[in-house]
């Protein structure tokens, strides 16, 4: 025997223990527009996808899209701004979010983990009732005189209700979800939701054994730019009130939070752009990224 067949033999051996503890459970992967990547991270996300569900794991992939908004905005002409690290959504604005994320995004992860040899299919929270949202509220404090000011997002949603009956249905028929997050109110209204927000609340609902965030960064970095392998909620919301937790990642430690007090029993920011991300999470002691825990 080779000594890389004894390696081979040797690294799946180490990985029963937590094959055995993902067996039949549900893990939900939230794939960030920014560690989509080329082309080749993208087949390489999907053929780990595929790999989970052919090993027992019942993976749910929630994504983003936000570089791929952008750049079609750009094409088009169109400006977008942020607040606290959301989209400012106008009805034009809404149209073209939910065309991309809906669109191509979602329908490129679900080939990819088709390819792979899993069968996935890509919805959007639109459909089957999956994620009823209402319009978010958001306030700023006035730093002058300290009043309350609310801030108007246009149609960017928070998820109120989430039915999971179509996501079971799926998982029980051995169909990987792909979701897009898009919402839709009671009155039919679309809404824009935030990715992160999307996959706790999708996590939370299911009672997920694990939340995956995939990011473009190792984890959440602490003052001196290392990774902090472990925060607990009151850490988090430290962070945060001292600004070095800011932007993109304060939905992503929101969520994280979110999802815990949910009854998900671990919430976990990585870097998907390293090659098998979610693998080394899973199926090893090392793990990577930023565990939150209660
Ligand atoms: N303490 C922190 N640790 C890591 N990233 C941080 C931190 N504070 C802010 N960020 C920013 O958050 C970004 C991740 O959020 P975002 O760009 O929205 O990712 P995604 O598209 O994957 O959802 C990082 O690229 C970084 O610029
Ligand atoms: C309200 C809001 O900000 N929605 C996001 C939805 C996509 C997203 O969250 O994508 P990432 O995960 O790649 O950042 C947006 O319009 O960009």
């Amino acid at each position: 025997m080779t000594d890389s067949a004894r390696d081979q033999v040797a690294m799946l051996a180490g990985a029963l223990p937590f094959l055995k503890r993902y067996d039949d459970q549900i893990v939900v992967v939230k794939y960030g527009g920014h560690a989509m990547g080329e082309e080749e991270t993208a087949l390489r996300f999907g053929r780990d996808i595929a790999l989970l569900e052919q090993v027992g794991v019942k993976p749910v992939v929630v994504h983003g899209g936000g570089p791929q908004i952008n750049a079609m905005l750009k094409r088009l002409g169109v400006k977008s701004t942020f607040v606290q690290g959301l989209r400012v959504t106008d009805a034009e604005m809404l149209d073209v979010v939910e065309m991309v994320l809906a669109g191509p995004v979602n329908k490129q992860i679900a080939e990819a983990i088709t390819r792979a040899g899993a069968i996935a299919v890509g919805i959007s929270g639109k459909d089957g009732g999956l994620i009823r949202a209402r319009r978010l509220t958001r306030t700023v404090r006035d730093p002058e005189n300290g009043a309350e000011q609310a801030l108007d997002l246009g149609f960017v949603g928070e998820p109120e209700r989430v039915d999971t009956r179509v996501l079971e249905l799926m998982i029980g028929a051995d169909i990987v979800p792909v979701v897009a997050p898009v919402g839709v109110g009671e009155d039919g209204q679309t809404y824009n939701i935030n990715a992160d927000t999307a996959a706790g609340a999708i996590a939370g609902a299911l009672k997920a054994e694990r939340l995956l965030l995939l990011t473009d960064v190792p984890g959440v970095l602490g003052r001196d730019g290392a990774l902090v392998p472990e925060m607990t909620v009151a850490e988090v919301r430290a962070g945060i009130a001292a600004g070095w937790i800011s932007g993109g990642m304060i939905p992503k430690v929101e969520t994280c939070i979110y999802a815990i007090e949910r009854g998900v029993r671990g919430a976990v920011i990585l870097d998907g752009r390293v090659p098998h991300a979610v693998l080394l999470e899973l199926f090893t002691d090392a793990g990577a990224g930023t565990l939150i825990r209660p």
